[in-house]
């Protein structure tokens, strides 16, 4: 960690309202969010515990800080889960788009509006369990309308292909399961997750929808799914994953060598694809077989 230079009681002040949301949010490697003189580090401030040790006079005031803007950042993003589910079934209980098409946009934009969202969350080390908390939410919100304990018509509606509550507990929610998967174990500082994120949600979504229209030719080996849907998993993926590679690199998050980058991404796209078109989705769902290939795939790439 580099050597941090107080600032100027000027620069200080207007650094501490800034820092509140936007540095420790957005630009992880300038202001702490502390009561004490604003600091600008080379590097990343590390966690409310790091700053506690560094600067012992920092306490509680750190980590209440973390607490408020993480406690926000969680109700946000729960209420943009939320508006987005109920959005998709008003437009399919208007007919304004067709309910399979609803489905398979709410497929592909909550995972991805998730994953964009991360960098809401405070810099604290904790941060990433407040934002898994809204998969485990919609994940448990999926489990008791499957279940049929109080089944919302509004999700049946929103996120089924028959209407049948049971089908919650598949598809649906091994997609939850795999957006808390990325912020648990991989976070907005390692590309593996934000690429299993971009192929299971941009990837397999653009799959299914360009596959029915243009789908006419099949793939030999699986007559279940086309050529033109694969090509569209690999080059919407690809693109999603460069897209947001690029948008955490410009974050300060990640610090990508480009040169290699494309490549990278390039043969882990090529591996999701390939694995999402073998005849396996009656043994196991695409929501699990892709991520864990892209995952695997992505680790062995970069390594982190
Ligand atoms: C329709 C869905 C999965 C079905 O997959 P498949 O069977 O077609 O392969 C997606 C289910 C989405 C879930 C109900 C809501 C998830 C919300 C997410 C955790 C947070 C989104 C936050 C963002 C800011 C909107
Ligand atoms: N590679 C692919 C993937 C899907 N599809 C089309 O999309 C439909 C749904 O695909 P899927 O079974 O993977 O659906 P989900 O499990 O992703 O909801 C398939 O029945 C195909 O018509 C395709 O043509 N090619």
């Amino acid at each position: 960690m580099a050597a941090a230079l107080p600032l100027s009681p000027v620069s200080h002040q207007l650094c501490r309202i800034s820092n509140r949301f936007w540095y420790n949010a957005m630009t992880p490697r300038f202001c702490s969010p502390v009561s004490s003189p604003c600091y600008i580090g080379v590097k990343g401030i590390g966690s409310s515990s790091q700053l506690r040790a560094r600067h012992p006079l920092i306490s509680s005031a750190a980590s209440t800080d973390y607490l408020l803007h993480d406690v926000g950042a969680t109700v946000a993003v729960l209420s943009g889960a939320y508006a987005l589910v109920l959005l998709f079934e008003s437009l399919t209980k208007r007919d304004v788009i067709p309910q399979r098409l609803s489905r398979k946009l709410v497929h592909i934009l909550s995972g991805l509006l998730f994953a964009l969202s991360w960098p809401i969350f405070s810099a604290s080390t904790e941060a990433r369990y407040f934002a898994a908390f809204v998969p485990l939410v919609n994940g448990l919100r999926l489990v008791v309308n499957g279940l049929s304990v109080s089944p919302n018509s509004t999700l049946i509606q929103s996120v089924t292909r028959e209407g049948r509550p049971e089908e919650l507990l598949k598809g649906p929610l091994f997609y939850v399961l795999a957006l808390l998967v990325a912020a648990v174990f991989f976070w907005r500082d390692s590309p593996t997750g934000m690429i299993s994120l971009a192929m299971m949600c941009g990837g397999d979504g653009i799959a299914d929808i360009m596959g029915r229209k243009y789908g006419s030719y099949k793939i030999p080996y699986n007559p279940r799914k086309s050529l033109a849907g694969s090509i569209s998993m690999f080059i919407f993926g690809f693109f999603i994953s460069i897209g947001l590679l690029y948008y955490y690199s410009s974050l300060g998050y990640l610090h990508m060598n480009w040169e290699t980058t494309f490549t990278r991404v390039a043969i882990v796209s090529l591996v999701a694809t390939l694995v999402e078109s073998l005849p396996i989705t009656d043994q196991i769902d695409d929501n699990v077989s892709v991520p864990l290939a892209t995952i695997l795939a992505a680790y062995l790439s970069f390594g982190y």
